[in-house]
């Protein structure tokens, strides 16, 4: 008989508790239809398309035995959350992803009780469901009834240091939690590290076909289907004869690997673990990243992320600017010098081509290294390169760069070693939201002795930053600057290292000045010509350095004008801090100078475009120019937008 229509499952599953009467073939329905959902709803967005569609068998297989949210379920770094966040009530806003207002692009506890743990840095997830289980074992609050805790976590994520710090301490403690390992064998770029060839090994070297055979071969023998998962899952918890795993010797009960795309292997599995399981259980799942959509399966990066996309062809919407991205100057800047020094060398945290740096390998293979997800090993690594005489450029996300901060501090500074730390993603990024905020470098760097802390203010001071930092020997250096494109301004031949400590004028007033601190110098001037427009002359001068601070263009900034406001893409505790600072001790508040330092509000900022993240923390041209009113107390009229 001709396949009858199916009747759409997706729209009849409101929560994972709409799951549990589906038998073997809805649910493999179901995935499909959450597959084609998740592509629909990614060419709307854009975002990260491939990690979701690798997920998507294990997301219904653990939403269709695990009682979530009771069961806690936590994704490691949650870009592959979206079929998770279909599945558990919010389809309704899932094209609202990443966007003001909208779902954020990873977990968040805030959003929903599906999301137990949020997420976006990777390798926290063993942690924090270790924490949930030994909270449930020792009573935690009853209304925070835990379940099974759940960690999925690929195989770049479970490269960083932290997973292992977990899983020791798994092993050791022995209460019952379980761990998926999602082995797409990808990071963002292929992966690199000895764990990952282990992985493969490990999959390699399995009776992986006779493993899905026995799987198979025991639904025939099968008795009554109500004993069907507990039979074939015993079978399966036999079968997995892949003894003396790394993860075995910490102390793990190891299944697999099993295919993570074949969900009458995973459902039994599942339950057989959920009735069995003692202690920690990791389950090794080979997956496919950008699983089932021709142009992220095919693709170098397997669909990782992607702008909003014609689902047809795969196509995605272009950027409008045509002013050069940042970190592709940067790229090129340091390919430039390092043409000249073969001194240079670089070092990624898995972020080859968000950094840059992969186009500095096409050049320079043997000077680049990804240490993978490992930015305190990646920071300290620096160190020893720079003890051993070479001048290595630590390329690292802001926010990423939080996750090495002691080495920052006890491998580097205090030994004074001349490591130059290339920072991208400086400031608010956009959608990516709170979580990778580059906010806090400028404060956590410029307090550490015999630091020189940069930003660049547009594309061609990053270049002039990228020589000076080349240059600079003595002791660590670091610059920043933002995701996204540059202002437009004229490039320069080549790099020429600017005088360490020394800012530069930009348009001379009397009114007040604006001392600017990285690119909200674009900003800083667009409200210079409303206020020009306004009859109100003021000071422009871009720091170029948080530290050592210019003291000499400060005091006579602030000597020749009766207000001084300074302006920085960072919180409290930067750049402008170290001017109070300076302000307090050399008295100059003692003779009355009117002092503002315009910083990110004391709050985490949602995700949005990077221009209304900026507004929301009163950062764009019209509220500079209504600080500066306001300093100088003019009254006005209601604040134009
Ligand atoms: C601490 C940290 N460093 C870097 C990143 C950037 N990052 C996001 S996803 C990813 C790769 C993750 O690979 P894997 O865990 O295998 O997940 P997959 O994308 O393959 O599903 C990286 C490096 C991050 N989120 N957190
Ligand atoms: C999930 C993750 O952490 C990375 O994919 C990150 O989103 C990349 O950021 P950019 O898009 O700024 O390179
Ligand atoms: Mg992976």
């Amino acid at each position: 008989m001709a396949d009858q229509p199916k009747t759409p499952l997706l729209d009849k599953v409101h929560e994972p508790a709409d799951m549990k009467g589906l038998s073997a073939r809805d649910l493999r329905q179901l995935a499909d239809e959450l597959r084609a959902e998740t592509i629909s709803a990614v060419s709307v967005t854009g975002g990260h398309l491939g990690a979701g569609l690798g997920v998507v068998e294990l997301t219904v297989a653990i939403h269709a035995v695990f009682d979530t949210p009771r069961d806690k379920l936590i994704w490691d770094v949650g870009h592959q959350c979206y079929p998770h966040k279909i599945l558990t009530g919010r389809r309704g806003r899932i094209r609202t992803l990443r966007q003001k207002d909208g779902l954020s692009g990873f977990t968040k506890r805030s959003e929903s009780p599906y999301d137990p743990f949020g997420a976006a840095h990777s390798s926290t997830s063993i942690s924090a469901a270790l924490g949930l289980a030994v909270a449930r074992d020792l009573g935690g609050r009853p209304e925070h009834g835990i379940g099974d805790c759940i960690a999925v976590i690929g195989d770049g994520s479970i490269s960083a240091g932290m997973a292992y710090e977990a899983m020791n301490n798994a092993g050791h403690l022995k209460n019952r939690m379980i761990v998926i390992l999602n082995d797409n064998e990808m990071s963002i770029a292929p992966p690199v590290g000895a764990m990952s060839s282990y992985l493969s090994r490990l999959y390699a070297g399995s009776p992986f076909h006779e493993f899905k055979q026995v799987a198979k071969d025991a639904v025939r023998f099968l008795p009554p289907p109500l004993q069907e998962g507990a039979k074939r899952a015993k079978e399966i918890l036999k079968q997995s004869v892949m003894g003396g795993t790394l993860f075995e010797q910490l102390g793990f009960s190891y299944l697999g690997p099993v295919d993570g795309h074949d969900l009458d292997t995973l459902v039994p599995l599942l339950r057989a673990v959920k009735t069995h399981a003692e202690g920690p259980v990791l389950i090794h799942a080979i997956t496919k990243k950008g699983k089932g959509y021709g142009p992220a399966e095919t693709s170098q990066d397997r669909g990782h992320a992607r702008a909003k996309f014609d689902v047809v062809t795969g196509e995605q919407a272009k950027a409008v600017s045509n002013a050069p991205a940042y970190t592709k100057v940067f790229a090129n800047a340091l390919i430039d010098e390092a043409g000249r020094d073969d001194r240079i060398v670089a070092v990624t945290a898995a972020m080859p081509d968000g950094t840059g740096l992969n186009l500095f390998a096409e050049r320079f293979p043997d000077r680049v290294f990804d240490v993978a997800i490992a930015e305190q090993h990646g920071v300290t690594f620096c160190a020893g390169l720079a003890a051993g005489g070479m001048k290595p450029f630590c390329t690292m996300y802001s926010t990423f760069l939080q996750r090495g901060y002691d080495q920052v501090v006890h491998d580097v500074a205090i030994q004074r070693l001349p490591v130059r730390f290339a920072i991208d993603r400086a400031g608010l990024v956009g959608a990516d939201g709170a979580t990778h905020a580059g906010s806090f470098d400028i404060a956590y760097l410029a307090n550490l002795p015999g630091f020189t802390v940069m930003a660049a203010a547009d594309e061609a001071e990053l270049v002039h930053m990228v020589a000076t930092a080349a240059a600079h020997e003595d002791g660590p250096i670091a610059f920043r600057f933002p995701r996204g494109e540059g202002v437009g301004v004229d490039m320069p031949e080549r790099g020429m290292p600017l005088e360490i400590g020394r800012g530069r004028m930009i348009r001379e007033g009397t009114a007040a000045a604006i001392l600017s601190f990285g690119t909200r110098l674009s900003e800083v001037e667009a409200a210079a010509e409303r206020l020009a427009a306004r009859g109100i002359a003021v000071t422009v001068a871009d720091a170029r350095f948080a530290k050592p601070l210019d003291r000499e263009l400060i005091l006579r900034l602030a000597r020749e004008h009766p207000a001084l406001i300074t302006i920085e893409e960072g919180a409290i505790g930067g750049f402008g801090s170290h001017v109070a600072q300076l302000l307090a001790e050399e008295g100059v508040f003692d003779r009355g100078l009117k002092y503002r330092s315009m910083v990110l509000p004391d709050v985490f900022i949602d995700q949005a475009s990077p221009r209304d993240m900026y507004a929301v923390a009163g950062m764009n041209a019209a509220d500079i120019e209504a600080k500066v009113l306001s300093v100088l107390g003019v009254e006005t009229l209601a604040r134009r937008g």
